[in-house]
């Protein structure tokens, strides 16, 4: 180890004394004027992990997703969110990192002294028994923030003080990297992921989209509010490859170059919390539309119905869209790996509505399989099955196919001409499905390419099953960190006694549930709640709201609902 070298870089990336860092549900985020240190010390670590893992590239993906920009605007949207960049690192195939480094990123990114640095280091270099002799390789893109340029400078330090080699690929949306790091790591195995780069990308998903939808009737517009973020550039490019003979898109919220404006009363996360259209987009009925969120990984859909009342489709409507279709064309096709239909399941978290989890278990027979929230939980689980659909509610989710699965899906032999027709679908799927993490543009596809074969339109595809009416809020309090979750975040073991006070509110109606948790990723209390009815779950939130606030050092308004 050059420790003269990282001593010297480090001057440069000076950590604030009070500062503390922890790397959570989605990596590093803070407030982006005090993350300089945390990327030079991210640069360091993905370095150390390129280099246990032979070389392999880990890639470095610069965003605060769906949080804002931390302006004084009247609403209290961004007063909550003062979390406006951060940074998680991406292993060979796509995946988050390994858990079991998380605590090594927390534990780096809080060294406070020069000495602690190379303490750190060391003390990661002889337990995971590293050979710094071998090259290390990281990737590194970043989403439209301005702050973003800089932290790529930052991390790019850190990565050269143990001599690795940093490839930036600019602007891109979250999936975009991962999609890449895949590719990167591919290149030279059995069956290469793909080509790396964006137009590469583009390409990949638009001919396994165009060679299923070719001949059928295109569907109407759909509008798409790009919460004036990264995914507006992405979407314009996947568009066009995909040309308007199959595919007509009208892009709002595509303001990127005023980054104040980036997820403001837009985007995914604001339509699925305040169950309304984004600004910036007037609905009206017969209109088909979709939000995207600020670095284009989660997708919900939209419509007003004939009375114009709002609908939302979100991450449960598009799992059980995509689990059924599946279903259906593994049965047409008779796909068996050793005389076996393939395994499939459902991965959710406790977020997921009630109804979609009653919908999939009861009525399309899915085994359900609950887990943390958080992507990097849900993706696990989903691949203990040869076809694992997993989503988060509020919209970001894929469908994991094993390796023996694809292969099923190309042995023809001893087919029927229709079942090597349901084969083909669901051989393009899989090229259409980012395998490497959910991916809002390449789910869009999925969604546009069952809709076109089923002939459906969006209240077609809502009927399924009714959501229970839901509440999600959040509470902001002195120190979320003393509410500790068990039980898949279900319920709380701490602060003793809160779980026992929420369990009698809930006990009060029927077909009720609520939870409380902390959140990973803004200095908030997320209390969730659903019940029978919509008077009924406002009552609810404003009790488990009420719960915390009063007795757990609420700050601010204490207006919930
Ligand atoms: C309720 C909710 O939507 N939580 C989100 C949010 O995590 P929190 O830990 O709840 O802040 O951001 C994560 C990263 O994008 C996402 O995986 C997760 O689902
Ligand atoms: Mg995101």
């Amino acid at each position: 180890m050059d420790v003269s070298l990282i001593l010297k870089l480090n001057e440069e990336h000076k950590k604030l004394e009070q500062a503390k860092f922890t790397y959570g549900t989605a990596g590093f985020r803070t407030l982006a004027s005090t993350l300089d240190p945390v990327l030079f010390r991210v640069g360091l670590l993905a370095s150390l992990r390129s280099k246990k893992l032979n070389s392999k590239f880990i890639g470095a993906m610069i965003t605060a997703s769906h949080n804002a920009a931390p302006v004084k605007i009247k609403s209290d949207f961004p007063k909550l969110t003062f979390k406006d960049n951060g940074v998680k690192l991406v292993e060979p195939l796509g995946e988050m990192l390994v858990q079991t480094w998380e605590p090594y990123a927390t534990k780096l990114a809080n060294a406070e002294t020069r000495e602690d640095i190379v303490a750190c280091l060391t003390e990661i270099i002889e337990t995971e028994k590293i050979d710094l002799t071998k090259q290390s390789n990281v990737a590194v893109a970043r989403d439209t923030r301005p702050s973003g340029e800089k932290l790529v400078e930052s991390l790019k330090d850190g990565v050269i003080s143990l001599h690795g080699n940093l490839t930036n690929f600019g602007v891109l949306t979250t999936p975009q990297l991962h999609y890449n790091i895949r590719c990167l790591n591919t290149k030279a195995a059995k069956h290469p992921y793909g080509e790396v780069g964006e137009e590469h990308y583009y390409k990949k998903l638009s001919d396994a989209y165009k060679s299923i939808t070719r001949g059928f009737k295109k569907l109407s517009p759909l509008y798409v509010d790009a919460a004036n973020g990264v995914g507006a550039k992405a979407l314009l490019a996947l568009a066009k490859e995909i040309g308007s003979e199959y595919f007509d898109v009208f892009i709002v919220n595509a303001d990127v170059a005023n980054s104040e404006k980036l997820n403001f009363e837009c985007g995914a996360d604001f339509v699925k919390l305040k169950q309304k259209a984004p600004t910036g987009l007037e609905l009206k009925s017969g209109m088909r539309c979709a939000s995207l969120d600020g670095d284009a990984d989660r997708i919900v859909y939209y419509y007003a119905d004939h009375d114009g009342k709002f609908k939302l489709l979100d991450g449960d409507k598009i799992a059980t869209l995509a689990a059924g279709f599946i279903m259906d064309l593994v049965r047409k096709a008779n796909v068996t790996i050793n005389g076996q239909p393939p395994k499939f399941g459902l991965v959710q978290t406790a977020y997921a509505n009630g109804s979609s989890t009653e919908y999939a278990s009861k009525k399309m027979q899915v085994p359900v399989v609950f887990t943390m929230t958080g992507v990097k939980h849900l993706h696990h689980a989903a691949e203990e099955f040869d076809i694992g659909v997993y989503f988060e509610a509020n919209g970001h989710g894929t469908v994991l196919f094993s390796e023996n699965v694809i292969n099923a899906f190309s042995d023809v032999n001893g087919k029927t001409e229709e079942e090597i027709k349901s084969l083909n679908i669901l051989k393009a799927l899989s090229i259409v499905i980012n395998q490497a993490v959910g991916d809002a543009l390449s789910d869009m596809l999925m969604v546009e390419l069952i809709l076109t074969l089923n002939k459906q339109s969006l209240s077609d595809w809502d009927e399924a099953y009714t959501d229970l009416p839901s509440r999600q809020i959040k509470v902001k309090v002195s120190d979320r960190h003393i509410f500790k979750p068990i039980k898949a975040d279900t319920e709380l073991l701490e602060p003793l006694g809160l779980q026992e006070k929420i369990n009698a509110e809930v006990k009060k109606y029927s077909s009720a549930r609520s939870f409380v948790r902390p959140s990973g990723t803004e200095d908030v209390v997320r209390v969730y709640c659903e019940a029978k009815t919509q008077k009924d779950v406002d009552e609810l939130s404003v009790a488990i709201c009420t719960l915390v606030f009063d007795g757990y050092g609420g700050i601010g308004e204490r207006t919930f609902i």
